[in-house]
């Protein structure tokens, strides 16, 4: 693992580092918070996946986590959307797909199958690189994301319950099996059989009888997305059928920018601190 960039902010370290993934077969940039703590503490870990287009630096740089994360003394990790590099077969001029659009799928399809593991890139690779270079208690971790990252952060979270204690989301696709973003790449990344998606889908999870004692989700009402792209009204039903006390908040007049995601960052990152007890 290399080291980018570190600086000291809101009593903390705010990092960027390199490392070359076994599972995507490239360089991969991430970043992590981690608060001033006693020494020898592990400090919690929350997870924030990002969404369409977006690097490790969006939230970084935009997203205005870092006092909640040094009061609650939580780590926060940011890991990027896709593989990158020359090598890495990419649509070009569609922002929906390939680079920065990997859907946290590990891909069953070529060419995007050599590459296209972020999946397994977030579920085991970078958390074994995390455990191994931070002072985390990887017993207390909470996932969170923004659309294409709030997608990866509900199926991750439903997949893997036991894990994450606590997920959240902001503007998330909550069905991409349901709306043009997802069928496109789902359909390119795991090919046209429809059953090989739903472990990628929350609201599918959901019905195949995944379940979480900790969800929240909100979603600006002004967002350009919501109707066709993310649907939030799906995952409130899937959820109210299931028996899942979620919580799942419209944000009046709010959109689908990093304006939105940073008025309410500090309340998730109280949240899953409350939960993952920080
Ligand atoms: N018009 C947008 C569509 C994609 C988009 O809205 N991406 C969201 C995530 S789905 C985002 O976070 N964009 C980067 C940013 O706002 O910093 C673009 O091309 O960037």
């Amino acid at each position: 693992m290399e080291t980018v960039s570190e600086n000291r902010s809101h009593g903390g370290t705010q990092g960027v580092y390199s490392h070359s993934s076994g599972q995507t077969g490239t360089e991969m940039t991430f970043s992590v918070f981690v608060p001033d703590h006693a020494e020898g503490a592990k400090l919690p870990v929350l997870w924030y996946l990002s969404g369409l287009t977006c690097t490790h630096a969006n939230v970084t740089e935009k997203g205005e986590y870092r006092a909640a994360c040094a009061e609650h003394g939580v780590i926060f990790v940011a890991p990027d959307t896709s593989p990158r590099g020359d090598d890495v077969p990419d649509a070009a001029d569609e922002y929906d797909f390939g680079k920065g659009a990997g859907f946290y799928v590990d891909a069953t399809q070529q060419p995007w199958s050599k590459h296209y593991r972020m999946r397994s890139y977030i579920e085991s690779e970078l958390s074994d690189l995390i455990a191994s270079n931070f002072p985390v208690d990887m017993e207390r971790q909470g996932i969170t994301g923004h659309s294409m990252g709030g997608h990866g952060a509900l199926t991750i979270g439903l997949r893997n319950a036991d894990r994450f204690t606590s997920i959240s989301a902001f503007s998330p696709i909550v069905a991409p099996s349901q709306v043009p973003w997802g069928e496109k790449a789902l359909g390119r990344y795991l090919g046209d059989d429809r059953s090989a998606w739903r472990e990628y889908d929350a609201c599918a999870l959901i019905e195949d009888s995944a379940r979480h004692p900790n969800i929240l989700v909100d979603q600006g009402t002004a967002d350009n997305f919501l109707e066709e792209q993310l649907q939030t009204h799906r995952l409130a039903e899937a959820c109210n059928a299931a028996g899942i006390d979620a919580t799942i908040r419209m944000q009046e007049g709010y959109d689908h920018s990093y304006y939105f995601i940073s008025t309410f960052m500090a309340e998730h990152v109280g949240w899953h601190a409350e939960r993952l007890k920080a």
